[in-house]
């Protein structure tokens, strides 16, 4: 799809480019923004949040709509489906400031249905739309080495190539919306499911005698080698659960991705177990820790079982 309107492409010095959600992730992107040289508008709920985005030469708006209104290009980093929708819906939201030559790049991670009416108010108001959820975490953000996973109008997302790169290694094209955020949803519920295997896989080994990172070092050489367990494994091994990825958010894309295989009628019980992790995390009132804090699930459920 392309949008009515040329769409200019992005060049620091040139663009003007806004961002609304300074959250873990929406503070590194934009950073890296600003260092590359681009002048950027930022809005966030908790505008505590902008300031230091404004000590680093970010100009802070008073709505999501007066961002969109002094920028080109609008990138967007929210929690969760409702947020998303919020934030570009709601009077002073995102379509109030959209016009012909505009462009919407939503990088929450949502659900297709949440983009398409997104992408559908915002086509209405004359602008083009991108979803594009990211692959990576706080790390690849500070580092600009981010997967960009891309749907929508394909003339977007060449006019904001060059933004793309300086926040990411990699960007994917992948259709009509929808396409972007069921790629996110499949890879992120690959990992939600692997996380919960490998704290079970350290509780065991806890169990008979194994050290974790005897664990963490044989893993990280055999065929089940994953970065995210090198990551992860050591603080885990700690019960250290400092947040790059919030446990609350991990959950979300377990439910997403377990209503996407209702949809289509995959069963996904894998999935399943491991989300009923996370919920039981969330409920011992770990959802804003990382969500490597799925380990105390399990280590809780093993308590429960010595009760038995
Ligand atoms: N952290 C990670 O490793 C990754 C996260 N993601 C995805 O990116 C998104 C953001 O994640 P992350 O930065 O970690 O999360 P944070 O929780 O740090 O940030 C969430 C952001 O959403 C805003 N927000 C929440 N609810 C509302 C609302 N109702 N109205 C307006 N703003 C709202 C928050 O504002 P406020 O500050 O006011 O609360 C904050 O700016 C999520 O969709 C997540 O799944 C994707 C890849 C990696
Ligand atoms: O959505 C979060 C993804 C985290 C990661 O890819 O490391």
């Amino acid at each position: 799809m392309t949008c009515n309107a040329t769409l200019a492409e992005a060049a620091p010095g040139k663009t003007v480019l806004g961002f609304v959600g300074i959250g873990i992730m929406g503070l590194a992107m934009t950073r890296n923004l600003i260092k590359a040289g681009y002048e950027v508008v930022v809005w966030n709920r908790n505008p505590e949040k902008c300031k230091p985005l404004e000590q680093e030469g970010a100009r802070v708006a008073s709505s999501p709509r007066d961002v969109v209104s002094a920028a080109t290009y609008t990138f967007a980093m929210l929690s969760d489906p409702e947020a998303a929708l919020d934030v570009a819906l709601r009077p002073d939201g995102v379509v109030a400031g959209i016009s012909p030559g505009k462009g919407y790049i939503d990088v929450s991670t949502v659900d297709a249905a949440t983009s398409r009416t997104i992408a559908a108010a915002v086509r209405s108001a004359g602008g083009g739309f991108l979803e594009a959820p990211v692959s990576g975490s706080k790390g690849p953000a500070e580092q600009g080495k981010l997967i960009f996973l891309t749907a929508g109008d394909e003339d977007l997302f060449a006019a904001v190539s060059a933004p793309l790169d300086v926040m990411g290694k990699a960007k994917f094209f992948l259709g009509p919306e929808g396409a972007g955020a069921h790629m996110k949803l499949v890879v992120n519920m690959v990992m939600g499911a692997m996380m919960t295997s490998f704290a079970e896989g350290l509780a065991l080994a806890d169990k008979v005698g194994l050290k974790h990172q005897d664990v963490i070092d044989v893993v990280a050489l055999g065929a089940i080698a994953a970065p995210m367990f090198a990551l992860k494994g050591p603080a885990m091994a700690a019960r250290s659960y400092n947040p790059a990825f919030p446990l609350k958010h991990q959950q979300k894309d377990m439910r997403l991705a377990l209503a996407l295989g209702d949809e289509v009628a995959q069963p996904l019980p894998m999935a399943a177990a491991a989300n009923s992790l996370y919920i039981a995390a969330r409920r011992q009132g770990l959802g804003d820790m990382d969500f490597s804090a799925v380990m105390e699930a399990v280590a809780a459920q093993e308590a429960d079982t010595k009760k038995q």
